[in-house]
C-alpha cells in the first residue's frame, strides 16, 4: 500500500474497523474511503456495486459484519449467516470485478469445529462439526474464506483471510444483550462498583476457556497481513494464550476496583469449551501480539469511562 492509495475500510464504525481506520490516519495514509452501513448497506449487491466502480478502491479490508456475542448469535441465526453471506459474497465479487489489488477477509476463531484439537491450527478447518450457538455465523465466515481461496485460485486475486481470537477495546459494543464476554464484564463491574451491589452475575459456569486479543494488535496484524502476506488459507490472529471465564472475570474486577461476589448463571450457555489458536503460522510470518491482557483491560477501561455515553448509544 501507498501511502495515497484508496483504501476502504469496510466497517469502519465498529471495533475492528475502527481500530483498522486509526492505525491508517495515524501512519499517513490520505486515500481513505468509508461508508456507513447506512450510506451503503453491503448487503445490496446493486448498491456494492455502484460504490466500487464510483470509488476503485485498491485495497479493502472487510471487517464490516453482523456481530455479536453467544446471546446474539444463538437468537439471530437466520440474520447472522444471510448478513454475513451476503456482505462477503458482494464485497469480495465487487474487489475481483474492479480490480482491487488486495482484500483482507476478517473472521473468526468460530470457524474450528468445536471438539477440533488445541491449540487450533488453521488445517483444523472443516474436519468436524461446529459449535452449534454461533454455527450459523461460522458457516458464514467459512464462506468468505472459500470465496477468497477460489477467486484466488481462478482468478489470481489476492484475497486473503485473518481469523483473529475474540478481540476487545475501544470502540466495542458494551450493550449487555448483544456484547461479547469481556466489555459485558467490565460494564457490569463498573455499573455494579457505582451502586455498591453485592454481586455481579456471569453467564455460564465460568469454566470456558477464551483467548483475547486488544484490538489494537489486531490493527497492527492486519496491515502487516496486508502488507507482507499473500496466501490462501485462513491465517490465525491471537496470543496464544488463554484463561477461564472465572479468571477472566477477576481480572476485570481487579482493573475496576470491584470487591463484591461473582455469580454465576447457569441458565446462560458456556458455548464451546476451548478455542486457544495456534499461531505459530503468523509468528513465523513475523508477527506477534504485544499488549497483555492486563494492559489491554486497563485501556479499555479507561476508554470506557471517558466514552460511556458514546459507547452505549452506539448499540
Ligand atoms: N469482536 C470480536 O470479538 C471479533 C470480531 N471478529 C471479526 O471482525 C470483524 C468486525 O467485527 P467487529 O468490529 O467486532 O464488529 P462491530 O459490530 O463492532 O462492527 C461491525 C461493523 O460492520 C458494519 N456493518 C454491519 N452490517 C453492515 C451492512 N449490512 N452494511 C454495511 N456495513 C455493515 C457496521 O457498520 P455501521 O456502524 O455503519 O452500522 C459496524 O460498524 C467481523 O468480521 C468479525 O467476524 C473476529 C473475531 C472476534
Ligand atoms: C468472538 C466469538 O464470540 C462468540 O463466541 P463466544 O466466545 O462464546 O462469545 P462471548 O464472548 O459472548 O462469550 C464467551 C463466554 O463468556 C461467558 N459469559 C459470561 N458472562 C457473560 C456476559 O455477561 N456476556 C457474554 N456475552 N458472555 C458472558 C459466555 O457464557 C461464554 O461462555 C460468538 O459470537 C462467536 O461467533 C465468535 O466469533
Amino acid at each position: 500500500m501507498e501511502k495515497t492509495s484508496r483504501i476502504y475500510v469496510a466497517g469502519h464504525r465498529g471495533l475492528v474497523g475502527g481500530a483498522i481506520l486509526r492505525r491508517l490516519q495515524a501512519e499517513g495514509y490520505t486515500g481513505l474511503i468509508t461508508r456507513t452501513s447506512r450510506e451503503l448497506d453491503l448487503r445490496d449487491q446493486a448498491a456494492v456495486r455502484a460504490f466500487f466502480a464510483q470509488e476503485r478502491p485498491e485495497f479493502v479490508f472487510l471487517a464490516a459484519a453482523k456481530v455479536g456475542g453467544i446471546l446474539a448469535n444463538s437468537t439471530y441465526p437466520a440474520q447472522f449467516l444471510y448478513d454475513n453471506l451476503m456482505i462477503a459474497a458482494n464485497v469480495i465479487h465487487a474487489s475481483h470485478e474492479h480490480g482491487v489489488r488486495k482484500l483482507l477477509n476478517l473472521g473468526s476463531s468460530c470457524i474450528y469445529p468445536r471438539l477440533a484439537p488445541q491449540p487450533l491450527r488453521e488445517e483444523y478447518l472443516l474436519t468436524g462439526p461446529l459449535e452449534e450457538t454461533n454455527r450459523a455465523y461460522a458457516v458464514a465466515k467459512i464462506a468468505a474464506i472459500e470465496l477468497c481461496d477460489h477467486y484466488r485460485a481462478q482468478y489470481g486475486s489476492d484475497f486473503i483471510s485473518a481469523m483473529p481470537t475474540n478481540l476487545y477495546g475501544p470502540g466495542d459494543n458494551f450493550d449487555l444483550q448483544g456484547s461479547h464476554v469481556l466489555p459485558a464484564l467490565l460494564r457490569k463491574m463498573i455499573e455494579a462498583k457505582e451502586a455498591h451491589a453485592p454481586q455481579v452475575e456471569v453467564w455460564g459456569s465460568g469454566t470456558p476457556l477464551r483467548e483475547f486479543l486488544y484490538v489494537d494488535d489486531l490493527a497492527d496484524a492486519s496491515l502487516f497481513l496486508m502488507e507482507r502476506v499473500s496466501e490462501a488459507g485462513p491465517i490465525n490472529v491471537g496470543t496464544g494464550q488463554d484463561l477461564s471465564i472465572r479468571d477472566l472475570a477477576q481480572v476485570i474486577a481487579d482493573a475496576v476496583g470491584y470487591t463484591g461476589a461473582l455469580v454465576f448463571d447457569a441458565s446462560k450457555p458456556d458455548g464451546t469449551p476451548r478455542k486457544l489458536m495456534d499461531v505459530s503460522r503468523l509468528r513465523a510470518l513475523g508477527w506477534e501480539a504485544s499488549t497483555s491482557l492486563h494492559d489491554g483491560v486497563a485501556r479499555t477501561l479507561a476508554w470506557y469511562l471517558a466514552h460511556r455515553a458514546e459507547a452505549l448509544a452506539a448499540h
